[in-house]
């Protein structure tokens, strides 16, 4: 099944206007993470990630970002431990991005902002039988974020790059296989701050705990510039608009504890 339900999704319009508020939003994402403020929990255990690039089927534009998804239907790409009771399965994954190098994360760490962030969406396959009931949930997903910093080309990163001028316009989707995202985590994964949160882009439901890596990764500028070059409008439009600065202005922590796994 596809992780991500078409309907909602279609509904989500680039640089969307933000809802007032959202229904007891008293955890929502994304936030600064103040790494003075960040509690250690010497009990968060390692992070065990198993993906099998196997399930991995196509690349989606939505047009918010485009979509790595994977195929979910069963317990083959799998998050489990760190702050996590139950195990989850990997659904796909995306990236929020700017029109430069100076913003384009969600997440920031002590105020600083990356050019781009990646996000890993996995839902509790314990304890739900489809993506779109976990959506609701409290303890329905998981997402891991990894920071992209411009520097030298990854090399992994480029068979999806080579791919996405086939996803160009909102609604195209290609077929991509074979694709390992393990290759886009850092080389530790054992450091990370986490926090109960919520997705950033509608349904903005409050179901998500966000573990977000300490170390990030490093992208090419030249890889950045194809992300620049996708759009938020579909091929029938009249105007197109570059999809670029498709990230959510940031949450009040609203006395919520970030810990961190390390001290
Ligand atoms: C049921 O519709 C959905 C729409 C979006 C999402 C996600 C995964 C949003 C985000 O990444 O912030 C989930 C379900
Ligand atoms: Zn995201």
């Amino acid at each position: 099944s596809v992780c991500s339900s078409k309907l909602a999704l279609s509904q989500v319009h680039p640089m969307w206007q933000e809802p007032l508020a959202v229904p007891g939003g008293d955890r929502q994402s994304p936030v600064d993470i103040v790494v003075r403020e960040s509690i250690f929990d010497p009990q968060l255990r390692p992070l065990k990630v198993q993906y099998d690039p196997r399930t991995c089927q196509q690349i989606w534009n939505n047009g918010y970002s485009f979509l790595v998804e994977y195929d979910d239907t069963t317990d083959k790409s799998t998050l489990k431990g760190g702050p996590l009771e139950d195990q989850f399965r990997l659904c796909q994954f995306h990236f929020h991005w700017g029109e430069n190098n100076t913003w384009g994360s969600e997440h920031s760490i002590d105020r600083r902002l990356y050019p781009a962030e990646l996000h890993l969406v996995h839902w509790n396959s314990d304890k739900y039988s489809l993506f779109e009931e976990s959506v609701i949930e409290e303890n329905g997903l998981a997402v891991i974020a990894v920071f992209l910093k411009v520097g030298k080309r990854h090399e992994g990163l480029q068979k999806l790059v080579d791919a996405l001028p086939a996803v160009r316009h909102k609604d195209s989707v290609v077929e991509f296989t074979k694709f390992d995202p393990a290759c886009l985590l850092p080389e530790n994964i054992n450091d990370y701050w986490t926090y109960a949160g919520s997705l950033t882009t509608p349904p903005l439901t409050e179901a998500v705990t966000w573990i977000v890596m300490k170390q990030h990764i490093e992208v090419s500028h030249d890889q950045l510039a194809v992300f620049r070059s996708l759009l938020f409008t579909s091929a029938e439009e009249q105007l197109q608009r570059s999809m670029v600065n498709n990230f959510r202005v940031q949450q009040a922590l609203k006395g919520r504890t970030v810990r961190s796994s390390f001290t």
